[in-house]
């Protein structure tokens, strides 16, 4: 053991200990709230007889403080206790300008020592750590309240620490992250998505830290670290603002309920709270105030990769186009102008003048459409009496109440959808099951677009103040337009439009940006999770010139011919079989559909095996067998993709089946068929 080494385990052992006193105090401190909260309640209940209003509120609000003080407390605890565990990971010697240096260590959280009145630990988030990623020895700078503060950093130091045990340190004058980046990257896949704090690069760090755009747009290769960056700039925006933004006001639309479980840790682990989280049909189904059934986004994929028929793909594709969008826009503005016939009202013995009813109309150009005959009815009352110069009976204001909505061609979202399709000329490109309500998946935001503009937008989505939307590619440019009616905050949105599960209906970061003019747009082309080997596979089926893959390497990936079905099954039930000696931690069997990954779950044995299906709700380490579509957002140790046959990946949506399942794997990447291998890999 040198110097260097000597010394740092005693400065961790001298940390630990401080570490340990506060977690001592703050027990002592949680005793003592819980004691003081014991005797209020019991003081209360003895003299309640005597106490009056007043006094009952003001021991209720002191009791509520000290229960939150009493939380707090708790929440600190966790913390010094995750704390305790791995205390720091890095270290920066930075000498402001005309100082002398001095270490700052950064952890995950910060630790602030009360008898040394001194920061011993930095949190990630703070503006000084910013330096860790972003300078390497020399000249750096950080903000602050007062400006920007220069300096040089003298060294620079990167640690694990695991259990409280140092494991290694390295000093690193050049690009300090390589190293420990490529163990980390080595490593075996836990079940759920880590944080990445120790290791992230300077590009993923500007994205983390950026706070002007009111849309930040993250375009991302697969394995880039989209998904980690993007729950880390959360993390980072709650600890940014945190006085006026908490995890409750931060919603995620998530693509299921098993990717949202895969992400479910990494914000706990960063010591914040768990964010709420809501699927694009859950959404859907509120809005549409569950009035309507409507086909799943994964049906709507199902049925292409099943039965593609040339007619679905027509509506599917003029749904997603901007074309679309805009001739909804124009509907909308033909019903404004010629959907009104104001005709004159007789109210007992006043006659309203069609002109005033269509002036009072007009006047409300600002109001939605079917909301505004509410305050036309009053100015109509309004007009009546001061005509009669009396009292208006309640049917004369009932006969005005219901007169209005008449004058109107139609009163419901869903007959002005129809109307829409005629109106166009293209009645054939509505395919509604009239008895059931049951819409088509690409029908489903067209409609409830129409809803927001006719009926006004819901309130229930106003207290969100940052919307994050994962996948973005897999939504259309009418699921923006809503997105951006409903959330008017702040967003960050990223995807990868090689990844698309429905190429008819991919968008693409720039067709985003036209719904969001004001979006800053980032690419990300660094690679992470893969092998150069199995990333430059995957560019065979997809080849994307800008991608760099990190140096990192591993076995080529396989692929095997067999001569019939149950050879090729009996290939399968072996590498299943041959899992547990591997020394890896997950395998992921990915079919190209549900129905696939259903015959093959069986057809084997497959005894310890999950099946992913739409309805799961978890994720969990070992082997997963699932569909290209729901595996997407996750990733495993080793994927095996079976049947690669020509026969079974032929189509374009194919393809990006089978682009995603090979993405996903990190270390090692199989592949099996029968008959001809697809030509998306002959190349
Ligand atoms: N800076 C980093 N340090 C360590 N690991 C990283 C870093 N960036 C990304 N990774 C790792 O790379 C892998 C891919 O990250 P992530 O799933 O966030 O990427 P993605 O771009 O969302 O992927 P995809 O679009 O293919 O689903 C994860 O294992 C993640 O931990």
């Amino acid at each position: 053991m040198n110097a260097t080494e000597q010394e740092e385990r005693e400065y961790l052992e001298e940390i630990k200990e401080k570490l340990t006193l506060a977690i001592r105090r703050v027990d002592e401190a949680v005793r003592q709230f819980s004691d003081e909260l014991r005797h209020k309640k019991q003081y209360i209940h003895e003299h309640q007889s005597g106490m009056d209003e007043a006094d009952m509120v003001a021991a209720g609000q002191s009791i509520n403080r000290m229960a939150f003080t009493g939380e707090a407390a708790v929440a600190r605890k966790r913390k010094l206790f995750k704390l305790i565990q791995s205390p720091y990971f890095g270290r920066l010697d930075f000498a402001p300008q005309g100082q002398e240096a001095a270490p700052v260590y950064i952890g995950v959280h910060s630790f602030f020592d009360e008898q040394q009145r001194q920061n011993l630990i930095y949190d990630w988030r703070a503006p000084i750590s910013s330096m860790f990623y972003d300078y390497e020895l020399g000249d750096a700078a950080y903000p602050s309240p007062k400006g920007e503060v220069k300096g040089t950093i003298e060294r620079k130091r990167q640690y694990k620490i695991r259990d409280g045990r140092l494991e290694f340190l390295l000093d690193s004058g050049v690009n300090i992250h390589d190293d420990v980046l490529q163990q980390e990257l080595a490593k075996s896949s836990d079940d759920k998505m880590k944080t990445i704090v120790a290791t992230i690069q300077r590009d993923q760090n500007a994205v983390i830290r950026n706070e002007t755009a009111p849309v930040m747009i993250i375009q991302g290769v697969a394995g880039s670290g989209k998904t980690s960056i993007a729950l880390h700039r959360l993390a980072f925006l709650l600890y940014r603002y945190r006085e006026t933004i908490a995890a409750k006001d931060i919603l995620i639309i998530s693509p299921n309920k098993v990717f949202a479980d895969y992400i479910s840790n990494v914000l706990p682990e960063l010591g914040e709270e768990h964010i709420p989280e809501l699927g694009m049909e859950e959404l859907a189904a509120d809005l549409l105030d569950s009035r309507y059934s409507f086909q799943t986004f994964f049906e709507q994929v199902a049925a292409l990769l099943e039965r593609p028929n040339p007619a679905f793909i027509e509506r599917i594709q003029f749904k997603s186009s901007f074309e679309f969008l805009s001739k909804l826009n124009q509907y909308l503005l033909h019903v404004e102008n010629n959907y009104f016939a104001a005709r004159e009202l007789r109210v007992g013995s006043t006659v309203v003048p069609a002109a005033v009813i269509q002036q009072k109309f007009k006047a409300y150009h600002r109001v939605p459409l079917l909301q505004r005959f509410a305050q036309v009815a009053q100015d109509i009352r309004t007009y009546v009496r001061d005509a009669t110069g009396r009292k208006l009976t309640g049917r004369d204001k009932s006969i005005i109440g219901e007169a209005l909505p008449r004058l109107f061609r139609f009163n419901n979202v869903l007959d002005f959808y129809r109307d829409f399709y005629h109106w166009l000329d293209r009645p054939e490109l509505l395919k509604l099951d009239q008895h059931r309500l049951h819409l088509e998946y690409a029908d489903v935001f067209a409609l409830i677009y129409l809803r927001l503009r006719l009926e006004g937008i819901p309130t229930a989505y106003e207290h969100v103040k940052h919307l994050l939307v994962d996948e973005m590619q897999d939504y259309t440019p009418m699921q923006y337009a809503v997105l951006s009616r409903l959330f008017r905050c702040r967003k960050t949105i990223l995807g990868d439009v090689s990844q698309t599960v429905n190429p008819y209906s991919a968008s693409s970061a720039e067709a985003i940006e036209r719904v969001f003019p004001q979006a800053e747009v980032v690419k990300l082309h660094r690679s992470y999770r893969s092998t150069l080997k199995i990333t430059a596979f995957a560019q065979r089926i997809t080849p994307n010139p800008h991608i760099i893959p990190l140096e990192r390497h591993g076995p080529a990936p396989v692929v095997a011919h067999y001569d019939g079905r149950s050879e090729e099954l009996a290939a399968i039930q072996q590498i299943v079989n041959d899992f547990s000696s591997s020394g890896y931690q997950s395998l992921g069997i990915i079919c190209k559909t549900q129905r696939q990954a259903q015959e093959l779950h069986q057809a084997l044995q497959l005894a310890g095996v999950q099946l992913l299906t739409a309805e799961s709700t978890t994720f969990r380490e070992g082997i997963i067998l699932t569909s290209a579509h729901l595996a997407k957002g996750l990733e495993f140790d080793a994927v095996l993709v079976p049947f690669a046959s020509a026969r079974n990946y032929k189509t374009e949506v194919d393809k990006s089946m089978l682009y995603v399942a090979c993405t996903r794997a990190m270390h090692q990447l199989t592949l099996t068929y029968t008959g001809e291998l697809t030509d998306f890999l002959s190349a």
